[in-house]
């Protein structure tokens, strides 16, 4: 089956900055991967070349088999965080509604079946209470439950999210992350996940993406998360431990804190 994602000796470099290079994998549907690394490591940057909406420098980026292109409906993207302006002109739900397809033609696209996905997500993220209220007079982590289920109101084959989880308390959490977990395991999308905390999806990870100093690892959890790897990576001493299931990851530095050229 062509897999849902593929990259090809990719490299993004900003000036004399090699962000990241040489990354070469596939992903098939209904995988879960982790995106890992310090601030400035270029895991939104990668999101964005998967979105169209940055070139590599060399190398290839194709999903679902044709070459990445921006607004494919075929991808469904939770963006990082930020607070909607407060004036918005839409309801809760009309958020939802704008990630199915029919929106391309201007009114979101309405049917019996669309209308029951909507409110099936909106449920799903605990957002029924305040379907109908202004997106923009909602908190933070409200908006951030109804990004996610619009995300997934087209159904993608690659689901892309930028750390979906920002802001949420913990049974909002458990919610997102369950429903991107059965959009992996029971719809078989691909998932590209990028946090700077793998434990609230640790059970859920297929493969770790780790960049760092404009190098990379990918591999299984048990591959990437360990001392020898990341100290190896960070070309400094990491410590991994692992702790009643979870990992802590111990000597991590930010990328300002080294110059890679
Ligand atoms: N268009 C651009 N031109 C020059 N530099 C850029 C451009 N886009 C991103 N960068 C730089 O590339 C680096 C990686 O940015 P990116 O947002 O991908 O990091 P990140 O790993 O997602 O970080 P964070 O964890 O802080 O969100 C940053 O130093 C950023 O300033």
């Amino acid at each position: 089956m062509t897999p849902a994602l593929s990259l090809n000796e990719a490299a993004v470099t900003f000036g004399s900055r090699t962000l990241w290079s040489d990354v070469s994998f596939a992903l098939d549907r209904g995988e879960f991967l982790a995106v890992l690394g310090p601030n400035g490591a270029g895991k939104s940057t990668f999101l964005k070349v998967l979105l169209g909406l940055q070139q590599l420098s060399s190398g290839s980026a194709e999903v679902l088999g044709k070459p990445v292109r921006r607004g494919s409906n075929q991808v469904g993207y939770i963006p990082q965080h930020h607070n909607l302006e407060a004036e918005t002109p839409l309801r809760a739900r009309d958020l939802v509604a704008l990630g199915l397809e029919g929106h391309k033609y201007g009114i979101p696209w309405t049917s019996r079946i669309s209308k029951a996905r909507i409110e099936d997500l909106l449920t799903q993220v605990g957002a029924q209470e305040y379907a109908d209220r202004p997106v923009g007079l909602l908190s933070g982590g409200e908006q951030q439950r109804l990004r996610a289920a619009q995300a997934l109101a087209g159904n993608p084959a690659l689901l892309l999210c930028d750390e979906p989880l920002h802001s949420l308390d913990l049974n909002h959490q458990r919610a997102i992350t369950e429903l991107i977990r059965s959009q992996a395991v029971d719809r078989g999308s691909a998932v590209v996940f990028v946090t700077h905390e793998i434990n609230p999806v640790i059970e859920h990870v297929d493969r770790v993406l780790y960049f760092a100093r404009g190098d990379h690892r990918i591999g299984s959890v048990s591959e990437v998360m360990r001392s020898e790897v990341l100290s190896e990576l960070y070309q400094s001493p990491v410590e991994v431990i692992e702790h009643k299931g979870r990992l802590v990851v111990m000597g991590e530095h930010a990328e300002g804190e080294h110059h890679n050229d």
